[in-house]
């Protein structure tokens, strides 16, 4: 896969290149390009943004910068056509079917804006030539979207080959199923006088397995009843009813 980011803060995406992320971009498994929006400017000052048009408050990116950079980026009629996303407030939910679709595709690109927000006609001029993808990570406000983008690119990335060192994580993770991820424990077996549950070292699989499921449907149904809803038919058997 490729990534390419465009903002007018590059390195708010150094963070890409540490950890198990920075190795992937080492090995290959992973293509990163940052690229800084004011390398599209031509006046004197650099502007990557003006007031808005009907007034209000704040200021809104030039459409004109923008589109030379998603040109020179994305390119103009070169395939493999790049699927385009938008971090904003305004977009649908990023969620993990979103990184696990995203994660199929050759390549992505994540316009970063800033201010109000990005001229509304770079988007529909992209779109004519592109996937876009307005997507939003919560309902806060950021006051950019880098970070937003790295929330997705960790997502997303971490569901490619090679990038975990174990690859079972990805599939055991919270969400897999559906479900959020029960408690985990590790040694001492007694720690500040709280002692690890004795199933977890009975040795009996079955038991772990049963005892874990139904920590994660409690812990579902306390935290995110939503999640259990959202279920599909037939999810949840008789053992897990009980
Ligand atoms: N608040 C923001 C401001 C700018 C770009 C993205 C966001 C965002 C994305 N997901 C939630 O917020």
């Amino acid at each position: 896969m490729r990534i390419d980011v465009i903002t007018i803060f590059p390195d708010y995406l150094a963070p890409l290149r540490e950890a198990l992320l920075g190795k992937a971009i080492e090995r290959d498994r992973i293509a990163v390009g940052v690229h800084d929006l004011r390398n599209w400017t031509h006046d004197v000052h650099r502007a990557v943004d003006d007031s808005p048009y009907g007034g209000g408050p704040g200021m809104v990116m030039k459409p004109d910068v923008w589109g030379e950079a998603l040109d020179a980026v994305c390119g103009t009629a070169q395939t493999p056509v790049p699927r385009l996303v938008v971090p904003t407030p305004a977009g649908r939910p990023f969620d993990q079917r979103t990184a696990i679709r995203w994660s199929a595709e050759p390549w992505l690109v994540f316009a970063c804006g800033r201010y109000e927000g990005i001229d509304q006609r770079v988007i529909d001029d992209a779109a004519t030539r592109m996937p876009v993808e307005e997507v939003s990570i919560g309902d806060y406000v950021l006051v950019g979207g880098e970070v937003a983008a790295l929330v997705m690119i960790e997502a997303v990335a971490r569901l490619l080959p090679g990038v975990l060192g174990n690859p079972l994580s990805a599939e055991q993770d919270s969400f897999s199923d559906g479900l959020l991820e029960g408690p985990c424990y590790t040694r001492p077996e007694v720690w500040r006088g709280h002692a690890v549950p004795d199933v977890l070292r009975s040795g009996n699989h079955a038991a772990i397995a049963r005892w874990r499921r139904d920590q994660a449907l409690a812990r579902t149904y306390r935290r995110r009843p939503d999640l259990l809803a959202a279920l599909p038919t037939g999810t949840l058997d008789a053992a897990d009813r009980a």
